[in-house]
């Protein structure tokens, strides 16, 4: 589904993400992983197109996404979920949510409250507080919102930047939750995520990636059995130096 081949990223003092390649196949769950400042929100930004300053080509079902303007990409069907969520405070739950419809422009009135139904069946707490603004939300709904408005579009592929950095306990198995629930309906997603107890059992795979580059590759389970991962970056890290 996703073909990433040489992808190279950074915001212009040299190349932060240096020539990735991936393969992600459809229904997959990855688990982008590494230690701080390796790249990984760099990535997930190049992919989503939000960052411009890049290299390279991504395929999504065989169209170039590096050619395509950010909204065209989400168009294409692949959404983000920013690191920070990035809510507009003073607008309601409803409004927020709203602002992830771009892709269904033109559409009708009713595919769009299909998509506020469904969210709102996801999320039966912002059903709740559909009129509430967004500021005066905990952090765990606003992360909610901020899930919300990507699966507005209808997205084919989720990348999923840190959505529980922050979160208490009980929200943060609250949101797993629903992503199982997604995970299970077969939507493709990428998550990037420091706790591995967390990001392991969720993901089929994943990608370590030390200064900018996939040091290694393989599946979540089998990672989730090394010892000491820790010890297992400082390794790449020397290895990639
Ligand atoms: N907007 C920006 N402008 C300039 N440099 C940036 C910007 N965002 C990130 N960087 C730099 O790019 C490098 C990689 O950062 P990035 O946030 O992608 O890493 P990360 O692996 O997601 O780290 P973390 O786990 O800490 O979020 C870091 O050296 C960081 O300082």
């Amino acid at each position: 589904m996703l073909d990433i081949s040489d992808l190279c990223a950074g915001y212009g003092h040299g190349p932060v993400v240096q020539g990735v390649n991936m393969k992600i196949a459809r229904g997959e769950t990855i688990a982008l992983l590494g230690p701080n400042g390796a790249g990984k929100s760099t990535l997930l930004a190049a992919l989503s197109g939000t960052l411009r300053e890049r290299s390279g080509q991504v395929l999504m079902d065989g169209a170039d996404l590096m050619k395509m303007p950010t909204h065209e990409i989400v168009g294409h069907g692949l959404a983000q979920v920013p690191e920070g969520r990035r809510m507009f405070a003073p607008m309601s739950v409803e409004d927020n949510l709203r602002l992830g419809t771009v892709r269904l422009a033109g559409r009708s009135a009713s595919t769009v409250q299909e998509r506020f139904d469904y969210v709102y069946k996801l999320f039966p707490r912002l059903a709740e507080r559909r009129t509430q603004l967004t500021g005066t939300l905990s952090g765990g709904e606003q992360q909610m919102v901020a899930i919300g408005r990507a699966l507005m579009s209808s997205p084919r592929v989720l990348l999923l930047d840190e959505p529980f950095l922050g979160l208490a306990p009980k929200v943060v198995d609250e949101i797993r939750r629903t992503l199982n629930t997604l995970r299970d309906g077969g939507l493709t997603m990428v998550l990037v995520e420091q706790k591995l107890d967390i990001a392991l059992p969720f993901t089929s795979r994943a990608y370590v990636l030390i200064k900018g580059r996939v040091a290694l590759s393989e599946a979540s389970a089998s990672l989730a059995g090394r010892p000491d991962l820790a010890q297992l970056y400082f390794d790449l890290a020397k290895t990639n130096s």
